[in-house]
């Protein structure tokens, strides 16, 4: 059946049985490429017959499906062309994982953070009209980004607006772990579709045969209608915004799809299709623990079992999720928040130890933050364990509900600098450059393991400042673990070798590089100062002018933007001082653009970040040798 489809135009042609058996080649395509890529499978086997359906009913690209999240587009993919570069997915110069318009016409909309897919239907839906054109645009939504308020947001506008607007709701009762919210337990409480349409229809044909006074009764019934809607029809809350209702549908049944489908194409405005599905469906061991495959790095297809990191060692968050539920063990004022990040973030041991200081808030950025904000204000200490890009949606609720107030909310800004293969929405490069610009922020970056405990430790004993919010932010992977680490005291820089002409000063994740051009400069007759930075803000300026005294270059290395990063800070207050004029500052950190998927080694190459590109840009550049600069 795969290699008859060049195209969706192909799967038009297939009969409901051949639509049935591709569903279980693409099945079988997906577990065979994401058992070696590695990549988002449980979504992604769920969706399949959906995929299909909605390519068999809409004719892409002049109809627009828009995935929420998009993380469950690979079928879509499939479908669209792109079947024979599966192989490369998430790989560097290879597939996006995710919607990307510049690889396909058929992706009508770059994603990877939640919750977008309806304002953004909604926006091209209101430009079809204004262009007066008889297309279709659909949203697909998982029942997990449904707990996003921006989703929300949109739905109260398009109820309003009763533009054609096709949403499809994938409710497979799963975010990344157990779906939460009171959404979630309503759709839960939704059993059937049919029967209030059946009721309504037949009860509404029968009044008006009545001779004399059935048109009468008929009206009556119709005013009567919402009360009866109350008790009678499935997915009120959606109606009562304006959208018309369809479903729940089986959503592995390719003719319940359809049928569905096709009633949505001809409903006038906002319809809510509700599908329902399993999450990981046709792979024993993905339906068997959808979580454990959402998004899995490369497996045996066979046992499912996934090799653990060659590395081995702890993750940074796994280190981050043992320390906090230490110390909330002796402090019973601690409480974590995550955003549907449970296991991601490492919170798994928290959540089991101490279930009533545990908040899962759903796909909620803004509200974490805000309500981070009220626990803090009552005297508790919260600590909102977040993405670095998705902390990037409360921008906003840190400046007005956390920093003006200076409340003491623990951020632990987790996957921080560049994530890899999930790409430009995901690198955590702006943490450090919009965390700075805040008032009352404290900025940490942990350069190990054993440094992350002792920030946290740190950051919750409230010895930071009197008051006032601190971000510990760490990146993805493995944490190597120091002998010892010195005791952190507020504000102070980690001085770790003591040279001259050179100094470094690295950011966290840059150690391993730093310690790269230490040994090099080394061998050429530089004794380089080595300096951790530990502390963003406040900058340890005492210790930065001092540098400035004694070396000729400084070279500073961080994993975030250089616009508003910790280089250009330096760069500015040695400036106010004059001190520019002794010491030469080097930036090393990711210039003004987005950066695209691939392995971590590739990706620093890429960003001449490598030890390599700099020593080259060092000597060349700067003209670092053994005589100075
Ligand atoms: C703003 C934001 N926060 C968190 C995430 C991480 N994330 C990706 S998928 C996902 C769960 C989505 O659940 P759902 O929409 O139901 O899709 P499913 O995987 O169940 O198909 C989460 C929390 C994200 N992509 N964007
Ligand atoms: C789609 C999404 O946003 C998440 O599933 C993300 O890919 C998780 O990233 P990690 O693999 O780093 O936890
Ligand atoms: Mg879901």
């Amino acid at each position: 059946m795969l290699d008859r489809i060049a195209g969706p135009e192909d799967v038009k042609k297939l009969g409901r049985r051949e639509q049935q058996l591709l569903a279980k080649e693409i099945r079988r395509y997906l577990v065979s490429h994401v058992s070696k890529t590695g990549g988002h499978l449980s979504s992604n086997l769920g969706v399949v017959e959906l995929t299909i359906a909605l390519h068999g009913v809409f004719t892409s690209p002049a109809d627009k499906i828009i995935w929420d999240v998009g993380h469950q587009c690979y079928a879509h993919k499939i479908l669209t062309g792109r079947k024979d570069r599966m192989g490369t997915i998430r790989q560097f110069h290879g597939l996006s994982g995710f919607p990307k318009p510049s690889e396909s016409p058929h992706d009508h909309f770059q994603t990877g953070h939640s919750s977008t897919s309806i304002s953004v239907a909604l926006g091209m839906a209101k430009a079809r009209d204004l262009r007066g054109d008889g297309s279709h645009v659909v949203a697909v939504i998982g029942d997990g980004a449904l707990t996003g308020g921006m989703a929300y947001e949109a739905m109260n506008n398009a109820g309003q607006m009763k533009t054609d607007l096709i949403v499809v709701l994938n409710d497979n009762q799963m975010s990344i772990s157990k779906n939460v919210g009171g959404m979630a337990l309503y759709l839960d409480s939704i059993r059937t579709g049919s029967v209030y349409r059946v009721i309504k229809a037949d009860v509404e044909k029968a009044l008006k045969r009545i001779p004399w006074v059935g048109e009468k009764v008929h009206d009556l019934a119709v005013s009567m209608k919402n009360g009866l809607k109350q008790v009678l029809v499935p997915g009120m809350f959606f109606e009562e915004l304006g959208f018309t209702y369809l479903g729940p549908v089986d959503g592995h049944d390719m003719e319940q799809l359809h049928t569905v489908l096709e009633q949505a194409e001809s409903v006038a405005g906002p319809v809510l299709v509700h599908v329902k599905t399993v999450k990981g469906k046709g792979y024993r061991h993905a339906e068997a623990d959808p979580m454990k495959y959402h998004g899995t790095k490369p497996f045996e297809p066979q046992s499912g079992q996934v090799p653990a990191s060659p590395q081995g060692g702890q993750g940074y968050s796994e280190v981050f999720g043992r320390c906090l539920t230490e110390l909330a063990r002796e402090d019973g004022k601690v409480v974590a928040i995550t955003a549907a990040m449970t296991d991601g973030t490492g919170l798994e041991p928290f959540a089991h130890a101490f279930p009533e200081r545990f908040f899962d808030v759903g796909i909620a950025e803004q509200h974490g933050v805000a309500f981070a904000a009220g626990l803090a204000c009552e005297g508790y200490k919260p600590v909102f364990a977040v993405y670095s890009t998705f902390l990037q949606r409360a921008y906003d609720q840190l400046v007005h509900d956390v920093c003006i107030q200076e409340l003491p909310v623990v951020l632990a800004v987790d996957r921080a600098g560049l994530v890899g293969e999930d790409g430009e929405t995901h690198q955590g490069v702006f943490d450090v450059s919009f965390l700075n610009q805040m008032p009352n922020m404290t900025v940490m970056a942990p350069a190990d393991g054993r440094e992350l405990e002792a920030a946290l430790a740190f950051a919750l004993s409230g010895t930071a400042r009197p008051k006032g919010p601190v971000a510990i932010r760490y990146p993805r992977g493995t944490a190597p673990f120091r002998e010892e680490v010195a005791p952190i005291v507020y504000g102070r820089m980690e001085v770790l070798a003591k040279g001259e002409g050179v100094a470094l000063v690295f950011v966290g994740s840059m150690m391993e590089t730093a310690l790269e051009l230490q040994r090099r400069l080394v061998r050429t007759g530089i004794r380089p100062t080595l300096v951790n930075a530990r502390f963003i803000k406040p900058l340890d300026m005492e210790l930065l002018e001092s540098l400035c005294r004694n070396h000729h270059t400084m070279v500073v290395l961080e994993e975030n933007q250089v616009i508003g990063g910790l280089g250009s800070e330096i760069l500015r207050r040695l400036n106010e001082g004059g001190f520019e004029k002794t010491c030469r500052i080097a930036i090393y950190g990711i210039q003004d653009r987005f950066v695209e998927h691939g392995d971590r080694k590739s990706l620093l190459q890429l960003l001449d970040l490598d030890p390599d590109s700099i020593w080259e840009d060092l000597q060349k550049k700067w003209k670092v040798d053994a005589h100075g600069g």
